[in-house]
């Protein structure tokens, strides 16, 4: 993807430094997090997050695929990627068997908006396609009003913290609840989808996929097989088999990212094993608790999964 590029003027980065220099701060991980709107970033994502919110303006041609950190991001950009190009489907196959999906479908506060970067996303053909882990009510007025690498730290210190909901872009149960409740406000506009959800019926949930993005599968792309075609080229093993994904790097502001660190387990629940049972059920008490007053909205049981929290992605359309 080639935009044109400008850099952010000396005023408006004084102005964001003096903004960060009156949040609340904690530390966390290798640097300082701010708690920023409610959510948590450390110091060079916000300045990208406050600069979105001045920059990006969305457009009717625009899809934002927007997730919880490690919700299953990598897996819908995968399939919105897939769907959206399935008109030149080999096309589509060899940008995802040759890049990462990151860099098929960037994020904005992780790679256009990044180190002072104003990227003239205008530019671009439709349909403009990008990502963001921003929370529901720090998105620019545009999106919501149109139709690491880490310092070595111990488990126990991370989780603390994330009990906390001092993780980046967390708290995780308020940025999921957000997103949960404009879906319900705004089902044209906002899709929610559950991880576990689509790793049980992945048929069903593409087909609802396709058609909230405007690009329901015809009988005729359904008797080819095309469903089915998506769904392998966009699985886990092989995404996570791709030389690419084993060997590449995702540049980003905070340095580069092992394409392999987003190709983990892919197993529902396998969340579960690396924590004490004692600390899973304390986790699950904390979510569950936390998004007791959000309409209808489970993270864990309900599902017939073992230890479910229910990643979820929204892919959101403006
Ligand atoms: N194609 C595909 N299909 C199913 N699952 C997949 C896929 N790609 C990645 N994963 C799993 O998604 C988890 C990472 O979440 P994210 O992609 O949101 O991470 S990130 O925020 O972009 O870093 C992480 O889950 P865990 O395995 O439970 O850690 C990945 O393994």
């Amino acid at each position: 993807m080639q935009e044109e590029v400008r850099g952010a003027d000396e005023k408006t980065l004084e102005k964001y430094t003096h903004i960060i220099s009156t949040l609340p701060k904690k530390k966390s991980w290798a640097n300082d997090q701010y708690k920023y709107q409610g959510f948590w970033y450390n110091g060079l994502l916000l300045n990208a997050v406050m600069s979105v919110q001045d920059n990006f303006k969305a457009r009717l041609s625009n899809f934002l695929v927007a997730s919880s950190p490690r919700s299953g991001t990598t897996w819908l950009k995968a399939l919105v990627f897939a769907l959206l190009n399935r008109g030149i489907i080999t096309d589509a196959l060899s940008s995802l068997n040759a890049s990462n999906p990151h860099e098929c479908v960037p994020f904005l506060e992780i790679q256009l908006y990044t180190n002072d970067r104003i990227p003239d996303l205008d530019a671009l053909p439709p349909p403009r396609l990008f990502a963001t882990h921003i929370p529901y009510s720090s998105l620019p007025e545009s999106v919501k009003s149109s139709n690491c690498r880490l310092e070595p730290i111990s488990l126990e210190e991370v989780f603390e913290l994330y009990c906390k909901g001092v993780s980046t872009h967390g708290p995780v149960w308020e940025h999921v609840s957000e997103y949960w409740k404009v879906s319900l406000e705004r089902p044209d506009n906002v899709l929610f989808l559950k991880y576990e959800e689509m790793k049980r019926d992945p048929v069903l949930h593409l087909k609802r996929l396709a058609g909230f993005l405007g690009r329901p599968f015809s009988e005729e792309e359904e008797k080819e097989g095309v469903v089915e075609e998506i769904l392998r080229i966009c699985s886990f093993e092989h995404l996570k088999n791709l030389e690419v994904n084993k060997v590449g790097v995702l540049e980003t502001a905070r340095g580069g990212i092992e394409n392999r660190t987003f190709f983990r387990s892919g197993k529902v629940g396998d969340w579960g094993g690396c924590l004490t049972p004692e600390n899973v059920r304390r986790l699950e008490r904390v979510v569950e608790e936390k998004v007791s007053g959000s309409d209808g909205l489970s993270f864990f049981g309900g599902s017939g999964d073992q230890n479910g929290l229910s990643h979820s992605g929204v892919c959101s359309a403006s």
